[in-house]
């Protein structure tokens, strides 16, 4: 459906998208993420044929970006919407409707049918005087009134609280479900991970991460198991959660890489006359990779050449981190068994 092939532009001196390529494919989710100026407002602009590329290919149903009949076919969500202040929901739709030349009674079944599904009440009210999410909501049906097969959404689901947020969310998964493709831009991983089906990460202008969430998990993201012991190992420290309701006062954790470095921990326990007493699996969180990339501190980032794991120091423990980080998912492995818990980010 989409095709980014060395995308570029710089406003003046400034490149602000360095030369992008990605595709995607009809009835898929596509999110681009990235911090404040990295270019995912304009990367949209130059899909949407709103800016020209300084550089590059952007094509949209084989047409070139821009093209008016690719146009005709894209529902574009600006970050920012503006609405006809005097209007109501159902004026303002048909006059956008109009000016798509919908004929009268479809745009009104359309009109009607899409704010029955964002359950947008006072339909009749002054746009004026909605709410931020109602306004969105206006917005987003304003999006649908030329039924197009393309969405282009900025920030879709920006400023507003978590109730709307979800249900924004959740329409454009809708949106997908009836195939058409919808590109968005997000700064909250969170909705990214729940909704899209492949995701870029940009930062200054440039991909520095791309695939479906798994994927650059598994690429970018880090698991370290925390190893709990009855004594101190080289390495370990007092596990601060010991001493509380559920946790036994005493234990110590070592964080290390790979189950051999676990192995290790439980003979040197077992040397000092102790034993592991709890073994858990932590994956860093979506957010975190997100963070790391952004600030750089993931090696080789900016060139998408994979990550490159914390060093370990020889036998593969690591001093534990200060700061508990959210994660995505625990496994337990005790001595009596193991167990899998998704724990939606934190430790137990
Ligand atoms: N018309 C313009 N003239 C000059 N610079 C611009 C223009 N539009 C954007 N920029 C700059 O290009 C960079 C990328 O901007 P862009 O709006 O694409 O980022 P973004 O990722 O959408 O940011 P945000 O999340 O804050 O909306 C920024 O540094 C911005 O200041």
């Amino acid at each position: 459906m989409i095709r980014a092939e060395g995308l570029r532009k710089t406003y003046g001196d400034f490149p602000a998208v360095v030369g992008s390529d990605f595709a995607v494919e009809g009835g898929e989710i596509f999110g681009i993420v990235g911090p404040n100026g990295a270019g995912k407002t304009t990367t949209l602009k130059m899909l949407s044929g709103l800016v020209e590329p300084t550089d590059g290919v952007a094509e949209v149903a084989g047409y070139d970006a821009g093209d008016p009949e690719m146009r005709r076919n894209l529902g574009f969500l600006p970050e920012e919407s503006p609405l006809y202040e005097d209007m109501t929901p159902r004026s303002y739709l048909r006059f956008f409707a109009d000016l798509y030349d919908v004929p009268r009674a479809e745009a009104t079944e359309r009109t009607e049918r899409t704010l029955d599904r964002l359950e947008l009440a006072h339909r009749e009210r002054r746009l004026g005087d909605m709410s931020k999410g109602m306004k969105r909501k206006v917005a987003i049906a304003r999006s649908l009134v030329n039924d197009p097969d393309l969405l282009i959404y900025d920030e879709p689901a920006s400023g507003l609280d978590p109730l709307t947020t979800n249900y924004v969310l959740e329409f454009t998964r809708e949106l997908a479900d009836r195939g058409k493709t919808v590109v968005f831009s997000a700064h909250n991983l969170y909705h990214v991970e729940s909704v899209c089906d492949r995701i870029v990460i940009m930062n200054r202008g440039e991909i520095i991460a791309r695939g479906t969430v798994p994927e650059i998990r598994e690429e970018y993201g880090e698991t370290t198991y925390h190893v709990f012991t009855t004594v101190p190992v080289e390495g370990s420290e007092p596990d601060t959660s010991a001493g509380s309701a559920t946790v036994e006062a005493g234990r110590h954790r070592s964080v290390v890489s790979d189950m051999a470095a676990v192995d290790r921990v439980r003979e040197r326990a077992a040397a000092d006359g102790g034993e592991v007493v709890d073994i858990r699996t932590r994956e860093q969180s979506l957010e975190d990779i997100f963070l790391d990339l952004a600030s750089g501190t993931t090696p080789e980032a900016g060139s998408e050449r994979g990550r490159q794991q914390t060093e370990p120091s020889a036998d593969g423990v690591r001093a534990p981190s200060g700061g508990e980080r959210p994660e995505t998912e625990t496994v337990q492995a005790t001595p009596e068994g193991s167990r899998t818990e998704r724990d939606g980010g934190s430790e137990r």
